[in-house]
């Protein structure tokens, strides 16, 4: 890594893809504070982060904080953090949750908890470290969304929503901060084997399970490879595998383009994609159909 990403927010850094980014980095010898609200596993990462310094100044900071609640307090303790690390380089939005539902299943409870953790919870510390970042002319901020933040799928009504939000936000806010050297990425992970996914993989809808076959199941330290580096280069998108980058290209829609060749090779490639993609969609929609004759043939009740 660059001597430019030296300190870095990691949100939802105690677990899963959120902690495999903070040891990427911590490898390439930046300072880190990673942030989630159980203390325990926060310090169990912590240690386990530690292992991999390459000089004896860096330690790991921890911040217990519900990023989802109360945004004065959370910029107030992150700003707090910044004090004691010095002024963020990089902030990783990682916190999140999912959940796999009918959407008649789903209390609006949920709507509201998925849309705060997943989207506010990503906007509030973004707000601690924005000004900061334009004073000092430098910046990198990453949303960790999904594909299922490219497309909506069976079962994710709830969190698709959420994951698309983060980049209508994303695209907005590059906008307002390319003038002061500031780079936004925006990360799609597929299926990625980690505590929270194991989690939601316990109560996944047959159609969802079926449907995500569709794309592969990577290891998290991958992920957080591939995240890390595009983040570094300050590529706006940030996809994983062959199918992670079809997507990237069929849902580019006005996001900015890295680079020339990345810009013709979308344009080219865009309806070849296009077609692909209403394939797969019509075989998701074949799926979902062929689920619901089962299930009324053996006469569950949907
Ligand atoms: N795993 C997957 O298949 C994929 C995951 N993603 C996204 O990647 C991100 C990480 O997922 P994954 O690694 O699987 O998740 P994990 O469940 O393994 O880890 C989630 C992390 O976020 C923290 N967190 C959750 N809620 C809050 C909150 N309200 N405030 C502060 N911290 C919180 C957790 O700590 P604590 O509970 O202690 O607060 C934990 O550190 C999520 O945004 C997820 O949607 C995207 C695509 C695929
Ligand atoms: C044109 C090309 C089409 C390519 C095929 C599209 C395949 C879509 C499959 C998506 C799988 C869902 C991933 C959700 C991951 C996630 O966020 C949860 N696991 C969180 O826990």
């Amino acid at each position: 890594m660059s001597t430019l990403e030296e300190r870095l927010l990691v949100t939802g850094g105690s677990s899963g893809i959120g902690k495999s980014i903070a040891i990427e980095c911590f490898k390439q010898g930046a300072f880190i504070t990673i942030i989630a609200r159980n203390e325990n596993r926060l310090m169990k990462a912590k240690q386990e982060i530690e292992k991999f310094s390459v000089n004896d100044k860096q330690v790991v900071h921890t911040v217990s904080v519900d990023v989802s609640k109360d945004c004065t307090y959370v910029e107030k303790v992150l700003k707090q953090a910044q004090e004691k690390l010095g002024p963020v380089d990089m902030l990783v939005n990682c916190a999140g949750t999912s959940v796999n539902a009918k959407f008649e299943e789903l209390d609006a409870g949920r709507f509201e908890q998925l849309m705060a953790v997943n989207y506010l919870g990503s906007v509030y510390p973004t707000r601690a470290v924005i000004t900061t970042m334009k004073e000092r002319r430098l910046g990198r901020i990453v949303f960790v969304s999904s594909q299922a933040g490219q497309v909506g799928l069976f079962g994710y009504t709830a969190y698709s929503a959420t994951k698309f939000a983060l980049r209508g936000l994303a695209e907005a806010l590059q906008m307002e901060v390319k003038p002061y050297n500031i780079y936004i990425t925006v990360a799609y992970p597929p299926d990625t084997d980690t505590p929270g996914f194991q989690e939601e993989t316990r109560h996944k809808l047959l159609e969802t399970k079926m449907i995500s076959e569709a794309s592969s199941i990577c290891q998290p330290d991958h992920v957080a490879r591939i995240i890390v580096k595009d983040a570094t280069q300050g590529k706006f998108s940030s996809a994983i595998g062959v199918d992670g980058h079809l997507l990237a290209i069929l849902t580019s829609g006005m996001s900015p383009a890295f680079s020339i060749a990345d810009a013709f090779a979308g344009i080219i490639c865009m309806g070849l994609f296009r077609f692909i993609g209403l394939y797969f969609l019509t075989s998701f929609n074949s799926i979902v159909l062929r689920c619901m004759v089962q299930k009324e043939k053996s006469g569950k009740k949907d």
